[in-house]
């Protein structure tokens, strides 16, 4: 079997799962009650908090633990939006965030909210000049993503964030889902106000993601409850998850360069066999100014969920373009759309997204695999 869709969950990493084991067995009490089981529990998160901020280089106060990339994205969408409403009504995003991000847009526009996308060019890549001009009096949100999902390219954080500090009331958020590792600050610039993590996309479990916010930044909160992270985000917390992201959180950072150059060795040998095809096979990721874990390619006329199913039969997992929309039948990648790429070859699309298992040899055998499927399917044609 070869496991290459890690961009739409990772396999747990087994130092992570046994804290996630340890934790549920003897740290069962809740972080709010009064007696000893719950100081230990409490003190384990505070610990938890203390080890994911200082691994950002932020304060413990400034991390809010949620139950995943999307309710964090949410709450930086919404939590600003209702917070700032009186200030004005203009929020930016580019037009290929991931379904998280848009689709929460899509709803505050329906609330009277007003959205403005930014396009993409050939890479996906968003301009800052464009977002320079897209700025008025009464933007109160920008929110980029980091590292694309469905093809890898990475947005210009830094400039943008460069831009924006001329702009100190916007508040700044990051879609950082598919960042772990991938830049030297987990949070990229010191003007990243709000900054969306999830662990089960960095070898941590399901269910856990973290909200970065700056202490002097306001969010509504959306989650009422028992007062829980600070009043801001309530229910009783996932503690064993909590511990298991810290732990997978560190683990990721320390291995980041190792991997980054792993993963690069990866999708050299794979573009450099989908390459020998031009008439056939289009790669649309990025070759450079994207993260390596991501590979996104068509071959011509053959749709994307039939590659995936028929990969599938040899042992292979791939996605087509994201997890999230690939159970859709008739969907087409909205990243591929944006950047212009012809409709049927969005169709055609398939990504491979590599992880810390992954190997070059795999990488080999994925390339045999596909050969015999690329003249199967030529024939056939
Ligand atoms: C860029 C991006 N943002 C947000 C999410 C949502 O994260 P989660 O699955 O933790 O809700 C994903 C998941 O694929 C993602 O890739």
């Amino acid at each position: 079997m070869i496991y290459f869709d890690n961009s739409a969950t990772t396999k747990i990493d087994p130092a992570a799962l046994k804290s996630l084991v340890m934790t549920m067995e003897n740290y069962y009490g809740n972080p709010s009650s009064l007696h000893d089981l719950g100081n230990q529990a409490k003190a384990l998160l505070n610990k938890a908090r203390l080890q994911i901020a200082e691994l950002c280089g932020c304060q413990t106060e400034e991390i809010f633990f949620t139950s995943g990339g999307t309710e964090s994205n949410n709450w930086a969408l919404k939590g600003t939006a209702y917070e700032k409403t009186g200030r004005g009504k203009h929020i930016i995003t580019s037009s290929v965030e991931h379904p998280s991000v848009s689709h929460t847009l899509k709803e505050l526009e329906q609330e009277g909210f007003e959205v403005t996308y930014l396009p993409v060019d050939k890479e996906g890549r968003v301009n800052p000049k464009d977002l320079q001009a897209a700025l008025r009096p009464d933007t109160i949100l920008v929110s980029i993503m980091a590292v694309n999902n469905e093809i890898g390219t990475i947005q210009p954080i830094k400039e943008i964030a460069e831009i924006l500090t001329d702009f100190p009331t916007i508040h700044f958020h990051v879609d950082g889902v598919q960042s772990l590792g991938r830049f030297k600050n987990p949070l990229i610039h010191s003007r990243v106000d709000l900054y969306s993590f999830s662990s089960h996309k960095f070898n941590g479990p399901r269910g856990v993601g973290i909200l970065y916010k700056k202490k002097n930044r306001t969010l509504k909160n959306l989650v009422e409850g028992g007062g829980q992270e600070a009043n801001l985000r309530s229910g009783t917390e996932n503690l064993p998850g909590i511990v298991a992201t810290a732990k997978a959180f560190r683990l990721s950072l320390e291995r980041a360069q190792e991997e980054n150059q792993r993963q690069e060795a990866i999708q050299a040998l794979i573009r450099a066999y989908l390459k020998q095809y031009p008439d056939t096979i289009r790669i649309f990721s990025p070759a450079s100014g994207a993260s390596p874990h991501v590979l996104c390619f068509a071959l011509k006329a053959v749709r994307g969920e039939v590659m995936v199913h028929a990969l599938e039969e040899k042992g292979i997992y791939v996605s087509t373009t994201s997890a999230c929309s690939s159970r859709q039948t008739g969907h087409s990648s909205s990243t591929l759309l944006a950047m212009g790429v012809d409709g049927s070859w969005a169709h055609s699309a398939i990504r491979l997204s590599f992880g810390f298992e992954n190997t070059e040899e795999e990488a080999q055998r994925f390339i045999d695999t596909f050969e015999d499927l690329r003249q199967k399917f030529t024939v056939i044609q």
